[in-house]
């Protein structure tokens, strides 16, 4: 078990040279830190507990930010490393990213370099009780006073109290609250405000806004973070407070609209292709906890005296190898899309959007399941909170919902193919290229050409496949939309699939960039993830001339040589991921002792094992039928 992240090569390929370095002098700067290293079990706080040693923790990084002179992503990295979503981040991975999207020269000036140095901490206040996915629902005003020069807030109904709002429960100072613009009487609709919620000296609500800490939320999920809810009654800011990157009014009331209504999405492309990379590196650590154990623990069969390690069996390796494959992936592919959002001027940005919206909801979608899939694979032992797989997953399960809800977000996919096949445009987005597969009627009556179950690892009868189960897919939203069917919940089969196409993709170029000595692992990488989506998508060509009983048959032949080669390879690029034990946080991955003994020594400190503070009411309970007189109930 590793104590220092591993630097080697592949390491080096998969968290990209800058990240890797970045998390070295990270774990360098915390490992010795009292702070962090000496912090209680905490599997075991009370989320109160929990949440004021995350915001000394937080504060900590903050102290070691200005001392070290980390930048922005720097500490927002950290905050991933020491814990897990801490409320101190949010003011540099989305209210600092917002500023820099939206805000006018001017503006970004006076308010960004207060924000870097903690002096102000902002959140980002869209959702409202009554109105998430609908943000063109959003009931919030604020109104323009041309009499004072001012915006005033307002809160009109219960439905219109802010809701959600990551760090604003406690933390933030500063909100960017989305809010329906009202001149003259005349609703401009939503547009980015920038109001002061808390008083920089004393931390006291500002008057006129009400906010309260949400409660807990289901399973312990984001236990360390504060969402808050927040009213506001006839709330006044600047006029200059409106974010003026892109739309602006003047103090006599004219408004200025935006020349691109698009580029007001800038931000949401932004955090979206994030995630990829960062629910990749949560993935990993989940499958890796359980692969650790996986390699330890045995059942049945008996060879020398000692039973089978479970890894060995299919049942596990089937469940844990295309998780660690995705999850790669994910990284992979978010690094390269990190790289395109770093280049957004030059990009194309409805081909960024789909790319991201498609990458949004499949890492989610898969990386939910996966974690939980690696507690599953783990047996009985897997539940206890101290494997640290639960938290993991309590993490991770929101990530469908925020940034866009998995299924209203997979329209987005849908339309763009309707809108595309509509105006024969798909030749300017390079994620709707099965398209133009589905427009030639040739290529879509044809059978697939594999002849024997190795040609399934060559790469163009892998993209081929792909691509066909895409265009298949395609053709039937077409037929749908045009039929008038609801299309919510069957579009999401097409959203998988666009997006396994677009990893696909990404992981074919990543793979061939990989050095020379890792290629044999990286290739084996993406034939399991390859070969899994593609028996896991058989279903969309029932009915379809493209695929013989005998394709199907040799297609699991094919994956099941890729799953039973891989075990070696998984084990180079567990080291080669290298998390510390610090960073896992779980009994099944420590140098020191096993997973029993880690899982005894819990047992031995839970509170509860002393249970002098109930016996009277157990003692009681025992002597409770003699009460009633009866010797026999
Ligand atoms: C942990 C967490 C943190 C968050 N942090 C923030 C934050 O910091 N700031 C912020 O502003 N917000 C935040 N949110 C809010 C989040 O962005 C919204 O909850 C999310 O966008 C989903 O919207 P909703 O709740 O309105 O879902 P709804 O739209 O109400 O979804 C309910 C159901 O209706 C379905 N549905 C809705 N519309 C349609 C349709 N048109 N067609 C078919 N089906 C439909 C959905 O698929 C879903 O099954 C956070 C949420 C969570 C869970």
């Amino acid at each position: 078990m590793t104590t220092t992240p591993s630097t080697t090569a592949l390491a080096n390929f998969i968290w990209g040279e800058e990240r890797l370095k970045r998390r070295c002098d990270i774990l360098a700067a915390i490992s010795s830190n009292p702070v962090f290293t000496q912090s209680p079990n905490s599997h075991a706080l009370s989320r109160k507990d929990l949440w004021t040693l995350r915001l000394k923790q937080g504060v900590e990084l903050l102290e070691l930010k200005f001392k070290l002179g980390w930048s922005n992503q720097q500490f927002v990295d950290a905050t991933k490393i020491a814990g897990d979503i801490l409320s101190l981040g949010v003011n540099f991975r989305i209210f600092i990213r917002n500023l820099e999207a939206q805000m006018s020269p001017e503006q970004k000036a006076y308010w960004i370099p207060r924000a870097e140095r903690f002096e102000i901490s902002g959140c980002y206040a869209q959702t409202e009780l009554g109105h998430g996915s609908n943000v063109r629902g959003i009931e919030t005003t604020a109104t323009f006073d041309p009499k004072t020069d001012e915006i005033v807030v307002n809160s009109p109904t219960l439905s219109s109290h802010k809701y959600w709002i990551g760090s604003l429960g406690i933390v933030a100072t500063h909100a960017l609250v989305i809010a329906r613009l009202i001149v003259q009487g005349k609703d401009l609709g939503n547009h980015v405000f920038l109001v002061q919620v808390r008083d920089l000296d004393t931390h006291e609500l500002m008057p006129n806004v009400k906010i309260y800490e949400q409660g807990e939320k289901g399973m312990s999920t984001f236990a360390s973070m504060d969402n808050g809810v927040m009213a506001f009654t006839d709330c006044r800011i600047p006029r200059t407070n409106m974010l003026a990157g892109m739309v602006s009014l003047d103090p006599d009331g004219t408004y200025h609209a935006a020349k691109n209504t698009k580029h007001a999405y800038t931000s949401m492309v932004i955090i979206r292709g994030l995630m990829s990379e960062e629910l990749g590196i949560e993935v990993a650590k989940a499958v890796i906890i359980a692969l650790k154990y996986a390699e330890f623990r045995r059942q049945f069969n008996p060879k020398d005296g000692l039973e089978r390690r479970v890894v060995e069996y299919a049942s596990v390796q089937n469940r844990l190898f295309p998780a660690l494959a995705r999850a790669v992936a994910m990284m992979l592919l978010g690094r390269e899309m990190r790289a395109r959002i770093d280049n957004i001027i030059n990009e194309s940005l409805e081909d960024l959007h789909l790319q991201t919206v498609g990458a949004k909801i499949w890492a989610s979608e898969h990386g939910v399941r996966d974690v939980e899939i690696a507690r599953l694979s783990c047996g009985g032992h897997g539940n206890m909170a101290s494997t640290g797989l639960g938290s993991l997953y309590a993490q991770l399960s929101p990530s469908r919902t925020y940034e866009g809800e998995t299924y209203v977000l997979s329209q987005q996919i849908g339309n763009a193919v309707v809108k595309h096949w509509k105006n024969t445009s798909e030749q300017s987005i390079s994620a709707l290229s099965y398209l133009a597969r589905l427009r030639d009627a040739r290529r879509m009556s044809q059978k697939s050409q594999v002849a024997g179950s190795d040609d399934w690892f060559s790469p163009p009868v892998q993209e081929d496949f792909l691509e066909h189960r895409a265009a298949v897919l395609a053709r039937r939203h077409l037929g749908d939309a045009a039929r008038g069917k609801d299309t919510s919940y069957d579009v999401f089969e097409l959203t998988m699939a666009h997006a396994d196409l677009t990893y696909w993709r990404g992981l074919q170029a990543q793979v061939k960039q990989s050095a020379q000595h890792d290629r044999e692992t990286m290739e084996a990488l993406a034939n399991v993830f390859a070969l899994n989506a593609m028996v896991e998508g058989l279903a969309a060509f029932a009915g379809e001339e493209y695929l013989s009983a005998e394709h199907v048959a040799s297609l699991r032949l094919a994956y099941q040589h890729a799953i039973s080669g891989f075990a070696t390879h998984a084990r180079a690029l567990v080291e080669a991921f290298g998390f510390t034990e610090y960073e896992l946080n779980s009994v099944f991955a420590r140098s020191g002792q096993t997973p029993y003994e880690g899982l005894l020594d819990v047992a031995k400190q839970s509170e509860l094992t002393d249970n002098v503070f109930v016996r009277p009411t157990l003692l009681r309970a025992r002597s409770l039928w003699k009460k009633y007189g009866r010797a026999k109930i």
